[in-house]
């Protein structure tokens, strides 16, 4: 008989434990609570046949995982920056890359990094918040613009609630930035297709319990509760979510006290669809900025169509503020780069803190919580395993690399437990007999 595991949620972490430990044998049932997969991968169809990520966008060059599995489901890669060039800055009305940076400006970025890669070397999780490190260190104050600005518009919160030991792993030195064609949401189709009936859509996990041996999940069906037995479950689902469900397993002290503080930025995605380009670079690049919105960037580049998509990308504190504006501001977000801006034909938009099964962007550590909770992260709760961006290696947490590599990580874990007593009895003839 074979081992039989629970994965729930069928973002890219679920789809890949599910997948991997299909392929390994098992019989796997997966459970999303809502009714398309994905979770935060996300594409939205524009007019002309183009798409925009509502959701995770961009593949780095050393994100080996995904790759693998893009080749792996016939998948294509197309270029979106390359580094440094197509990185821009837009400080103080003027749009600058790594190039055009005064020396002043190129001498106190320099030590920012260096700063943050000794923090790296050193694994050091200093007590205190990015901000208040930034002023310790006495940084120069277009180093710490630029860091603030990061807080935003990469880790999706503000520079005064994010520790520097995490905010010094940019995720990536990648010189190259890539998407998938048609949008990132075919690699999640490509793995539930894998799945078929397996995945159960529509289908909200209430409680996980484990007793003895076995893990019982009470799941909330469109025709009432239903429990279903397994002999382990996976848990993917963010810690923000999953502090919300009963969990009556055996977990340790200091793993409850990760899943009940580990904090989670909040994201406002915006693409706005423009009838022709307006902008004077070939590729607009990545444009980070101060403001309600501080990244905008352009999906459409390698895509066919006379229009174009600027997705504006929003983060911590500016974007739970944005309210019904979010088509106005970005518009004036865009048109503060550009005054020429022409009219949008079209607009999608995405809270990720609205939304309940995920309530924010994606987790980050506060000060010190980096050493502290690290090691709780991918500890075994008896038969209940977590897996989740939220529980990749640091340097790949938030991105979707990471939610892949902990979904095969937690698959490797399942495949590790022993067999239980039901499975030993199931397969003993004398038990199947009785
Ligand atoms: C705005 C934004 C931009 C991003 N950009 C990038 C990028 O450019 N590149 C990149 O690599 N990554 C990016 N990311 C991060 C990437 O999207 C995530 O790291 C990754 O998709 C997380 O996958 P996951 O499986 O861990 O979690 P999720 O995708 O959140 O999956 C969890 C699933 O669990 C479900 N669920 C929740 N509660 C329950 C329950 N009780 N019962 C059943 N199901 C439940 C949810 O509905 C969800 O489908 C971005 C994220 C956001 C929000």
């Amino acid at each position: 008989m074979a081992h039989k595991t629970i994965v729930i949620g069928a973002g890219l972490a679920g789809l890949s434990a599910a997948y991997e430990l299909v392929k390994a044998g098992c019989d796997v049932r997966v459970f999303e609570a809502q009714e398309r997969v994905g979770g935060r991968v996300y594409t939205a169809q524009m007019s002309g046949e183009q798409y925009g990520e509502l959701g995770a966008e961009f593949v780095d060059d050393n994100h080996t995982a995904i790759k693998d599995y893009i080749t792996k489901f016939d998948l294509q890669l197309d270029l979106a920056c390359q580094f440094p060039d197509d990185l821009y800055w837009f400080i103080d009305g003027i749009l600058r890359n790594r190039n055009s940076l005064s020396p002043t400006q190129s001498i106190a970025l320099d030590s920012l990094y260096a700063q943050l890669q000794t923090l790296i070397e050193q694994q050091q999780d200093p007590p205190i918040t990015l901000d208040e490190w930034l002023e310790a260190k006495a940084f120069a104050p277009f180093a710490s613009r630029i860091a603030r600005l990061q807080a935003h518009s990469l880790f999706a919160t503000d520079a005064e609630t994010i520790g520097p030991g995490f905010f010094a792993y940019p995720g990536s030195d990648s010189n190259v930035i890539m998407r998938i064609r048609g949008g990132s949401s075919r690699l999640v189709d490509a793995l539930a297709k894998q799945l078929g009936k397996r995945v159960n859509t529509g289908n909200a996990v209430r409680r996980i319990q484990q007793i003895g041996n076995t893990v019982i999940v009470n799941v909330e069906t469109a025709s009432g509760f239903v429990e279903i037995v397994a002999d382990s479950a996976i848990a993917t689902i963010p810690w923000n979510v999953l502090r919300h469900i009963s969990l009556e397993i055996p977990i340790v002290e200091a793993q409850k006290e990760a899943i009940f503080n580990l904090p989670y930025g909040g994201a406002v995605k915006t693409l706005l669809q423009y009838p022709k380009s307006f902008w004077s670079q070939p590729n607009f690049g990545l444009v980070l900025l101060e403001g309600n919105y501080q990244a905008i960037w352009e999906p459409t580049f390698a895509q066919i169509g006379t229009t174009k998509i600027l997705s504006c990308f929003s983060g911590g504190t500016p974007s739970l503020n944005l309210a019904q504006s979010v088509r106005s501001l970005a518009e004036e977000a865009v048109r503060a780069i550009y005054p020429n801006a022409l009219d949008t034909i079209d607009c999608v938009s995405y809270d990720w803190s609205a939304d309940e099964w995920i309530r924010g962007a994606y987790c980050y550590f506060g000060p010190g919580d980096l050493n502290r909770f690290n090691p709780y992260l991918t500890l075994p709760a008896g038969r209940v395993l977590f897996a989740g961006e939220h529980t990749a290696p640091v340097e790949f947490r938030g991105y979707m690399e990471g939610a892949i590599r902990s979904g095969q990580r937690a698959a490797q874990q399942v495949l590790k437990l022993q067999p239980t007593e039901t499975e030993i009895e199931r397969s003993d003839p004398y038990f199947r007999n009785r």
